[in-house]
């Protein structure tokens, strides 16, 4: 028998080692306030995707940019050049920068700038979530729209005004805690079908991020509150492969038709030519995005975005103890196709989507 006196131990915070208050959401918001061209940027961003997804806009948005952001010169010469880019294509393509800050992982690894902005495992979460929101500000500020990955139910508070798309991720889809979120967020949320290519977790997610919820979070001031949504009505899938198998192909977005319509949800089909869809390997995404172009040059009408992993330089690395060893413009996490690739792949999709796209409609 265990004897409680004799074991005298504690029943609280059992493996918490320590707590430290961060600046709340409104701090952080006062240091860093959204100026009005930042605003206008995001406003119009938000826009343009919901147009796209309501068929107004016969455009294809493309969410592209390295997989996750870890030096910040790195990002903003990246910005800089998608930015240039962005206008170039405007006609066909709505560009919007991959800006993840935060990684979900298999087991365990580096959890993302946010979470780790030093790579050292200092954990500074307060920088984390400052650089985090000054980065996303310049940008907007550029005129570059921006999506991020929204995996922290708290980090939305810092953030998220200056988002234009957002996603939950493979392993966070049929999460409720992730669903309840997404109905509050303010942005379009893409949610990725499961890491084993399952859709009915991302159709469920679609059906319940649809609707209203109440559940708990934290207000602009850093309280407790209960949080009651109104339910977001611009959440679509993103197929992303998986359980081995890639599901970007006619074949597979057909039977992702077949699923919407059969569960009363709108024909809104992201790709995401990365992860399982090219199985990690970065010269594979190039073929996946050319076969979606075919596709909508065949006359598909579902595929409304497209996801590309690119960065500045080709691949990745891998994240040692000295961070001065790491090669400029190049990914700590997934491994993704470099400048030049990205430029040649997205003007010959704006030249092959030219007066291949059905009119604007009001
Ligand atoms: O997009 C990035 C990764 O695929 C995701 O964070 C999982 O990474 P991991 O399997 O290396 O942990
Ligand atoms: C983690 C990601 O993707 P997925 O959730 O599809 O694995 C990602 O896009 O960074």
């Amino acid at each position: 028998m265990v004897d409680p006196v004799a074991v005298n131990g504690s029943v609280d915070d059992v493996n918490v080692v320590s707590q430290e208050l961060l600046p709340t959401p409104e701090e952080v918001h006062r240091h860093l306030p959204l100026t009005e061209s930042a605003r206008d940027t995001v406003i119009v961003g938000r826009k343009c995707v919901e147009e796209i997804l309501d068929r107004k806009d016969p455009r294809i948005f493309m969410v592209i940019g390295p997989c996750s952001i870890h030096d910040v010169e790195a990002a903003r010469d990246y910005a800089r050049r998608l930015k240039a880019l962005a206008d170039e294509v405007k006609d066909t393509i709505f560009i919007v920068m991959r800006v993840y800050f935060e990684k979900p992982r298999t087991t365990v690894g580096w959890k993302g700038f946010i979470n780790d902005p030093h790579m050292d495992d200092s954990f500074r979460i307060d920088e984390g979530l400052h650089n985090a929101r000054a980065l996303l500000l310049e940008f907007a500020e550029m005129g570059l729209p921006t999506a991020t990955e929204a995996l922290d139910p708290i980090t939305p508070q810092y953030i998220s005004d200056l988002i234009t798309w957002t996603a939950i991720g493979a392993r966070t889809t049929e999460s409720q805690t992730h669903r309840e979120m997404a109905s509050g967020l303010s942005t379009p949320v893409g949610f990725k079908n499961g890491t084993d290519g399952n859709l009915t977790t991302a159709i469920n997610a679609l059906h319940s991020v649809a609707n209203p919820h109440s559940f708990l979070g934290i207000n602009y001031q850093g309280q407790c509150s209960i949080v009651r949504t109104r339910g977001n009505r611009y959440g679509h899938l993103v197929l992303r492969g998986g359980g081995g198998k890639p599901n970007y192909d006619s074949v597979s977005v057909a039977l992702c038709e077949k699923a919407l319509a059969d569960a009363g949800l709108p024909p809104n089909i992201v790709v995401d030519c990365s992860h399982a869809n090219s199985n990690k390997d970065p010269a594979l995404q190039t073929l996946v995005l050319d076969n979606l172009v075919n596709q909508i040059t065949e006359g598909n009408r579902s595929l409304v975005g497209m996801m590309v992993e690119s960065n500045i330089n080709w691949g990745n690395q891998k994240l040692t103890d000295d961070v001065s060893d790491l090669q400029y413009g190049v990914s700590i996490t997934d491994a993704c196709i470099d400048w030049e690739t990205t430029e040649q792949a997205v003007r010959d999709m704006a030249e092959r989507l030219q007066g291949a796209l059905p009119e604007r409609t009001e």
